[in-house]
């Protein structure tokens, strides 16, 4: 439903981006790996509209929306810091983008979004008195009460730890399942990358390095960069785990 044609972006001269051609498919979720300074934000940037490709097409749907403004592309971001704003509430931030489009999401979709993200008690909460995961969620529900075509996520999960990044992992998920929402999530992790993606896109020195699904790329890594990038440092935290498990039990059973 979303195709990048050959985009292809520099900073100061330096290539980022060398005619990169990728295509998501609809409702599917896409992690984006890759080493830091890799590009990965950069090509969310430019799939939102935020910064114009040097070179190449953007497709949505079979139209070209290259040089269409970023509020009319119907994409919709969650930045690593959540955006929120401090001075209202969980409730008030969620409905925020609705003042100016009325009618695009009903009061019953609201609540049911509300539900589905398990906000009821937080609604009159400030944004200081909520923690990680609940700012995390209230950011969820206002990009997804404007009804995006795609969700773009950077690092959703780099704030939050064990137990809640689990339970938002399941979210997204979730949340891509049910509204069949197209969503492309930056992040710096193996494990997260392989564990939430239907297929994981792998940027490299301007270029793609793999676009596969996580079992194809566990089974046939596709290149050197993959197999030291990727699949030695989940060794390396298999080991690291499995060590700890022979040396002290963490568990008692029985
Ligand atoms: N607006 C900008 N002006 C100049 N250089 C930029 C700009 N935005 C990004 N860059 C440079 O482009 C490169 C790619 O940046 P980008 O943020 O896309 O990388 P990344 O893979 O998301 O990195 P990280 O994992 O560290 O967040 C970096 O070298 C960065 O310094």
């Amino acid at each position: 439903m979303l195709k990048l044609e050959k985009i292809k972006k520099g900073f100061d001269k330096k290539t980022i981006l060398d005619e990169i051609s990728l295509d998501f498919r609809e409702g599917e979720i896409v992690t984006i790996l890759g080493p830091s300074g890799s590009g990965k934000t950069t090509i969310l940037n430019i799939i939102l509209g935020l910064i114009q490709a040097d070179e190449g097409r953007i497709l949505l749907r079979g139209e070209d929306v290259t040089d269409v403004p970023m509020e009319k592309r119907g994409f919709n971001i969650v930045f690593q810091d959540y955006g929120l704003f401090p001075h209202l509430n969980a409730y008030k931030n969620i409905v925020y983008g609705l003042k100016n489009n009325t009618g695009l999401c009903s009061v019953d979709e609201v609540n049911d979004l509300i539900k589905l993200l398990e906000l009821e008690e937080h609604l009159d909460k400030r944004i200081t008195e909520l923690s990680g995961g609940q700012k995390q969620r209230v950011a969820f529900a206002r990009t997804l009460v404007m009804k995006p075509q795609v969700l773009l996520l950077d690092e959703p999960l780099s704030a939050l730890d064990g137990v809640i990044k689990e339970s938002i992992k399941e979210r997204i998920k979730q949340i891509a399942r049910e509204f069949k929402l197209t969503t492309i999530i930056v992040t710096h992790d193996p494990e997260e990358a392989l564990t939430l993606a239907d297929r994981v896109l792998i940027i490299n020195e301007g270029k793609v390095a793999a676009y596969a699904t996580p079992e194809e790329l566990i089974h046939t890594p596709q290149c050197d960069f993959v197999n030291q990038f990727i699949l030695r440092q989940l060794e390396i935290k298999r080991q690291n785990i499995g060590q700890l498990f022979t040396n002290t039990p963490l568990l008692q059973v029985g």
